[in-house]
């Protein structure tokens, strides 16, 4: 059950984003209704970061339009303080010196809050809680390993109980204990209602989570549907990889390509 009332939590429409003379983003259409659980797919460079920045407003579109939880960015206000975004993994050892909680804290504070509320000690616990980091409240980010370190990223989005969660590859690259906790905490989420958008590159812990797939080329949606599920004979001895030249990776896809690393494949029967 959806905890908000707009149908549409995420509306993108015909978004094109410049970065000097790049195209990255060359008309993308993108629905999100509220309660969905989506992962964002497609293989290096093809614009998932940038259709996420320009979500929760870091990329500007050169043209189009987005809306999030009803409101017109860059027109409307946008209630960012029901909006959960981690961004991709830049590392959180900046070399300032701070504790989990004051990390997970921050995330409170939003454009016209600049106090934590009353019982902030008892949200930022809560937390660092649901990402299997109850133990850790004190503790440096320095001393944290690089997973445990991401987890108190995902909980300072998670620190405002947000009706919409944009993820950009949260678990890549940590080890399997935070990907169990991440993939806990999200289920733990879209049971209770909140939407999600999710970058990843495989769907690995969250493969029963995501109802849907939104797969990216070249700043393109090529496919919007089923999430790809593994193939039973993919090892098998009879099953062939064709690898496309880049040219050919560059023709309109089609949809029984690989939507996570653009490859094609064929099966030899
Ligand atoms: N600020 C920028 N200036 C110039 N080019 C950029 C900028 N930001 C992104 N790009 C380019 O735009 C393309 C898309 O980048 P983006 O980070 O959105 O892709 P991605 O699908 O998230 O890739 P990855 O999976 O590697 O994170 C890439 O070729 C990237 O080099």
């Amino acid at each position: 059950m959806s905890r908000t009332t707009a149908e549409h939590v995420i509306e993108v429409e015909r978004l094109h984003v410049h970065a000097g003379a790049s195209h990255i983003l060359r008309g993308v259409d993108l629905t999100v209704r509220a309660g969905e659980a989506v992962t964002l797919l497609g293989a290096n460079g093809s614009g998932k970061s940038t259709l996420v920045k320009a979500l929760v407003g870091v990329a500007a579109p050169s043209q189009g339009t987005v809306r999030v939880l009803g409101a017109r960015l860059g027109t409307d206000r946008v209630p960012w303080e029901r909006v959960g975004y981690v961004p991709q993994r830049a590392g959180a050892r900046t070399g300032v010196p701070s504790t989990a909680a004051e990390v997970v804290a921050s995330g409170l504070l939003s454009g016209r809050r600049w106090w934590l509320p009353r019982g902030w000690r008892t949200r930022v616990r809560d937390a660092l809680d649901q990402v299997g980091l109850a133990d850790r409240t004190e503790s440096a980010m320095h001393v944290l390993s690089g997973g445990q370190q991401q987890r108190v990223l995902i909980a300072r989005a998670l620190v405002r109980d947000p009706d919409v969660l944009v993820l950009d590859e949260p678990v890549a690259g940590v080890d399997h204990p935070s990907q169990e906790a991440f993939a806990a905490s999200v289920r733990r989420l879209v049971e209770r209602g909140v939407t999600v958008l999710v970058v990843l590159h495989e769907l690995g812990e969250l493969d029963e989570i995501v109802s849907r797939a939104v797969v990216l080329r070249h700043g393109l949606v090529v496919h919007d549907g089923a999430p790809p599920r593994p193939r039973a004979d993919h090892d098998a001895a009879a099953h062939r990889h064709l690898h496309p030249h880049d040219d050919e990776a560059r023709r309109p896809a089609p949809l029984t390509q690989n939507p996570v690393n653009g490859s094609t494949e064929e099966v030899v029967s």
